[in-house]
């Protein structure tokens, strides 16, 4: 089983270039099946969940072309719609979460879709109601198998996707790609209300625009979509990872190093460079790159009235709950005290006992929320052997383990595969001592 090894307590020091954002790419792959156009994505992230999603799409006849690294060509002109009633199809979509999205696509293009239960991380709950409350919305009808875990669409005999007003129980991501892509080809007037509005539902709405859809109000949370027949092929870039840019600011402050992260797209970041600097960390925009000084020491900020600051996640613009397993981590370190509160997932926070053992001083309040006491270096993190149980634990546990003195060991590193390129070479390329063994 591979493993990352970690000498930990170096400096870093360098540039990092954010891949292409996961979450996006996963949306727009989804997209490439609504055109039997030539649809050409260019920034595809190198990393093991949209890999997956792309083989799905070869397993549907999908021709690819790859040009260059993350720049592809994706034709559905004639697709192998039957690989959805296979064996492999369960197994295969069952890896990631985002395959949930080829149900809005195939249901628009098609007239139906099936899904096995989506992978994705453990780490609460994670329903689905809101994408199929969208599709019935539309005119489709659910069918749920529970002994086989698969999930069904179909447009009774005969009719067609109609257009529809939708209030969402939630805001859901992927539900609201889901519906959107649906609802593209419904006929007459789709508003999504409550729709979820951050910046990768905005570049999908962007695409399929660009591809002769018709959406009003992107960037807002009430969509509006005018049905059209077809759409045809396009390019789209897809932004850099902000999750991965955030990762790398709280991997700086917490080594101590010096770093830039490259091109981050900053107009696209909302409150994530804000939310750092309550912790304290300095960070510079440079044009649209992120500077970070090597720091010896970071402050938590208090609440204006004294009290106890606390960072806790909320639908886009509020902060996205994929960083505060790394925030938790960066406090660790920090001078002062915060509240961490994980509204939206509940299994999320439960890696602060690898933390602990690490020696930080963490309560675990419940299972949403933390109390970190930072530690201001004086006792650094001790090296330990980890097990990264979600992608985000796992980056903050190689974070941890990248600052702690001596050597840690990191299992079940497919987690961070997940969501990451090529993650201990570009670690190495900024001075990091860390080493894959198989
Ligand atoms: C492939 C992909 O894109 N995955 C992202 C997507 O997952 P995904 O689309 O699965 O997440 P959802 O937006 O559906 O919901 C996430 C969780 O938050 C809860 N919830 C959601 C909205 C809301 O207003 N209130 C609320 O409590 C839901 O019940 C659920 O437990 O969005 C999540 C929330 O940003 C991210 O963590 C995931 O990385
Ligand atoms: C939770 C995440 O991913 P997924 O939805 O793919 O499990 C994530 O990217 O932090």
């Amino acid at each position: 089983m591979p493993k990352l090894e970690i000498r930990g307590g170096k400096p870093l020091k360098g540039e990092i270039i954010p891949q292409g954002a996961k979450n996006e790419a996963l949306q727009i792959l989804c997209a490439t099946l609504l055109t039997d156009e030539p649809v050409r994505i260019k920034n595809i992230p190198d990393i093991k969940d949209v890999n997956r999603l792309i083989e799905i799409l070869g397993s549907l006849d999908v021709s690819i072309t790859q040009h260059a690294k993350g720049d592809y060509t994706f034709q559905a002109n004639n697709l192998h719609i039957d690989y959805l009633k296979t064996k492999d199809f369960k197994k295969d979509g069952a890896s990631l979460r985002g395959s949930v999205m080829l149900m809005g696509p195939f249901l628009a293009r098609f007239g139906f879709a099936y899904m096995p239960k989506p992978g994705g991380d453990k780490i609460g709950r994670r329903r689905l109601d809101t994408h199929f409350e969208g599709f019935e919305k539309l005119g489709a009808e659910f069918r749920y198998s529970p002994e086989e875990s698969f999930y069904g669409v179909e447009l009774p005999e005969g009719k067609k996707l109609k257009g529809s007003y939708m209030l969402l129980e939630e805001a859901s991501v992927t539900g609201t790609a889901n519906i959107l892509m649906a609802a593209v080809f419904a006929e007459g007037k789709t508003q999504i209300y409550n729709a979820a509005c951050e910046p990768y539902i905005q570049q999908l709405c962007k695409m399929l625009n660009r591809m002769g859809a018709k959406i009003e109000g992107v960037g807002s949370n009430l969509l509006t979509i005018e049905g059209v027949e077809k759409l045809g092929g396009t390019e789209h870039t897809i932004l850099p990872d902000m999750i991965e840019i955030g990762s790398w600011i709280g991997l700086a402050a917490m080594t101590r190093s010096e770093i830039t992260i490259k091109n981050v797209g900053w107009e696209h970041l909302g409150v994530i460079p804000d939310t750092f600097k309550k912790l304290g960390i300095k960070l510079e925009k440079v044009g649209d790159d992120i500077y970070i000084p090597a720091q010896e020491s970071y402050e938590i900020q208090s609440f204006i009235d004294g009290s106890i600051l606390t960072i806790s996640d909320a639908p886009w613009p509020g902060f996205t709950p994929d960083l505060l397993s790394i925030i938790l981590v960066v406090a660790t370190q920090a001078k002062g005290s915060v509240l961490i509160h994980q509204k939206m997932f509940e299994s999320r926070l439960f890696f602060v006992d690898k933390l602990i053992d690490m020696g930080a001083q963490i309560i675990l309040c419940d299972p949403h929320r933390a109390t970190v006491i930072g530690q201001n270096h004086a006792t650094p993190l001790r090296g330990q052997t980890l097990t990264s149980p979600d992608i985000r634990a796992g980056i903050a546990l190689l974070i941890a383990a990248l600052s702690a003195k001596g050597t840690s060991t990191i299992f079940n590193i497919e987690q961070i595969d997940r969501g990451y390129e090529d993650i201990d070479e570009r670690l190495r390329k900024i001075g990091a001592d860390i080493r894959r063994v198989d």
